[in-house]
């Protein structure tokens, strides 16, 4: 589905990933663990087109993105929920969805995500600045799917949410890729919540991925042992 070949990204002088290899399945869930500073959010940026790539590919499908610009990458079935969600904080909740929506030309935010989401309904009408965290957390992955993606992007998605909802966001999340078929690749350092979530877990330390597990079987205390400073 997606595959990152010998990637590496630098901010001017200084080269932030190190030669990355990704292979993304249909359908699975990918989690990318690892510190602050790591190279998590380098590496989203890059998939997406907002940081440029030194060297290296990203295919979707047998397909190059290196050369496309944002929007278009969007086009192509890549959406992104950024860390710190981003949504537009004078808008509505439905505006916002409906940013998502210009993608395929689409003007009615469809049924299937205020069912996902039946606190975005209720809340339709309200600045998406006056939700909690958590219901923009909701607003900015409904935002990303109106993009109807194939590949979901999601930048530490529990940071600042309480952990009674990060439960809940790991169901949703994976409820979302039972419906939709898609592929979800999340970035995170709360292990219990990847742990919870991925088909698969990998560690990115310094720019380079050290680990690269299924999550069966896996060694919790091994990954845990990366994230503690
Ligand atoms: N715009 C930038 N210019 C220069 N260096 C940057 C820039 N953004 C990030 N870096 C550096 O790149 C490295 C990776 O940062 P990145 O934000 O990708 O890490 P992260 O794993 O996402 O951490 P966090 O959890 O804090 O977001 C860090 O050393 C950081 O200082």
């Amino acid at each position: 589905m997606l595959a990152i070949n010998d990637l590496h990204v630098a901010y001017g002088h200084a080269e932030v990933l190190h030669s990355l290899n990704v292979k993304v399945q249909p359908n699975e869930i990918v989690a990318i663990m690892g510190r602050n500073g790591m190279g998590k959010t380098t590496l989203m940026k890059s998939l997406m087109g907002i940081v440029p790539t030194k060297s290296g590919s990203v295919t979707m499908d047998g397909k190059e993105l290196g050369a496309l610009k944002s929007y278009e990458r969007v086009a192509r079935g890549l959406a992104y929920v950024p860390q710190g969600r981003m949504i537009f904080s004078h808008m509505t909740v439905q505006e916002n969805i409906e940013t998502g929506l210009v993608a395929h030309g689409g003007k009615d935010v469809p049924g299937d995500l205020y069912e996902l989401f039946p606190v975005l309904l209720e809340m339709k009408g309200r600045r998406g600045g006056n939700l909690s965290g958590g219901q923009q957390q909701q607003l900015a992955i409904a935002r990303a799917l109106a993009t109807k993606p194939k590949v979901l992007l999601l930048d530490e998605p529990t940071e600042g949410i309480q952990p009674s909802i990060i439960k809940d966001m790991a169901r949703t999340l994976k409820k979302i890729r039972d419906d939709k078929g898609l592929s979800i690749i999340v970035s995170e350092q709360v292990l219990s919540f990847a742990l919870d979530v991925a088909d698969r877990v990998l560690v990115i330390e310094n720019g380079e991925i050290v680990r690269d597990e299924a999550r069966e079987g896996i060694d919790a205390a091994q990954i845990a042992k990366y994230l503690s400073v």
